[in-house]
């Protein structure tokens, strides 16, 4: 499935921005050039569990939707869109679900809810992402060679931390990803593995311990045929992804008012950004659409605009600093060059970045552990719980 296959266009290396997508032939204004699939994973964030259909995404203006399952404390917009969902999570992702559910009420109930995060703060670099994860794995192996249930603690708690806190949102989105690996293993290797991944996709280390804490409470309360699927590398190369990969699914337009969650959508993922976008798209239920906005000439780079509202209209300066900033590129897109020229210039126009770690490093630790190609260097650092395609 990944690269996307079509007539239309071809996923080719782009100078300076890793590969893009390239029309194979002119392409006449308003031709729909992609539908993507639903993603292979997401998050519809806990504060919108009442308000938000699980199987369609959509939202009325806040009411609190008609039919809920009682069973996984989801909701839908209609039997039908809840029979969907059903079917096509399949009976052991039903059970999953469930145990999810009552898992997140149990410790709400219990008043374990998510914990502060520490004081000490910082963006965690390679080593202590790697080390945090093996914990946790050696944590779980160790666990059920006892044959004990599990609680994790986390690193986090000696120091009064995070405790045991729970994150419905990583817990949701993780399960949905180890539930598509699950089920479609094959499609996992050719479209997730192939995106581009983010080496240290952790904003703080108080969201590196919730993944890892997340991966041993799913662990805790995975059938044991789920389990070949909750592994430490399904979870990190989750959150790898969802760094430059992951759209925002929000409520209305493109623009929406509701940031109610986001999802990896592989198929869409080859569409680089443009400050002069000649591609727009459109959330149609859980899938996206992509369509061109002008005419398009065979071997023209098709690219959608990752900056949103108000940001289009910032001059080439702002432009290049906020994708710097929350994306971790700088852009090379025709209109950036044109107004702002080389990028070698733009260092000494942009503010100094957010985070400091990564940006254009060689391929990272993460990479190498999975056996993956590091098809694009310039990876840094998109705050996790904020994609903004
Ligand atoms: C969703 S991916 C797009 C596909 C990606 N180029 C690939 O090789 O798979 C987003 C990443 O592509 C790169 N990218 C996208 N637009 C760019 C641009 N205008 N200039 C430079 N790099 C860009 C950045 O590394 C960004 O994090």
């Amino acid at each position: 499935m990944s690269p996307p296959a079509s007539d239309i266009f071809s996923v080719k290396a782009i100078p300076g921005a890793g590969r893009g997508i390239i029309a194979s032939h002119d392409i006449s204004k308003d031709t729909t050039v992609l539908n993507s699939e639903p993603p292979i994973a997401h998050v519809l964030f806990h504060e919108y569990r009442k308000e938000v259909c699980a199987q369609c995404f959509l939202y009325d203006r806040g009411r609190t939707l008609r039919v809920k399952d009682h069973g996984t404390g989801k909701v839908f917009c209609s039997g039908r869109c809840q029979q969907a969902w059903v079917d096509h999570t399949g009976e052991q992702g039903y059970k999953a679900w469930q145990d999810l559910h009552h898992y997140i009420q149990t410790k709400r109930k219990g008043g374990k809810g998510s914990g502060g995060i520490s004081l000490v703060d910082h963006r965690p670099n390679a080593e202590e992402i790697y080390r945090s994860w093996a914990k946790a794995e050696k944590h779980v192996s160790s666990r059920m060679e006892a044959g004990h249930t599990l609680d994790y603690p986390g690193r986090a708690q000696a120091k009064g931390a995070v405790a045991s806190s729970i994150d419905p949102d990583i817990l949701g989105y993780l399960l949905s990803g180890i539930l598509y690996h699950y089920q479609q293993p094959d499609r996992w290797r050719e479209a997730v593995l192939t995106l581009v991944m983010h080496d240290e996709p952790y904003s703080t280390t108080h969201d590196l311990e919730t993944h890892c804490n997340s991966f041993v409470q799913l662990s805790s309360i995975m059938s044991a045929s789920l389990l070949g699927s909750c592994t430490v590398q399904v979870c990190r190369a989750l959150a790898a992804v969802s760094s430059h990969n992951a759209f925002g699914i929000r409520s209305g337009g493109e623009d929406g008012e509701e940031y109610m969650g986001y999802g990896v959508y592989p198929s869409a993922s080859y569409f680089n950004h443009s400050c002069r976008p000649n591609v727009a798209k459109q959330r149609i239920g859980n899938a996206w659409k992509f369509w061109v906005t002008e005419d398009v000439r065979q071997g023209e780079e098709l690219c959608i605009s990752y900056l949103g509202g108000d940001e289009k209209d910032l001059n080439v300066r702002q432009r290049r600093g906020h994708l710097w900033e929350v994306w971790g590129f700088v852009c090379e897109c025709v209109r950036c060059q044109r107004e702002g020229g080389a990028s070698q210039t733009v260092d000494e126009t942009i503010s100094t970045p957010v985070h400091s770690s990564g940006r254009f490093e060689a391929c990272g630790e993460l990479a190498i552990l999975q056996g993956l190609p590091c098809v694009n260097r310039h990876i840094d650092t998109v705050l996790f719980s904020s994609p903004t395609q």
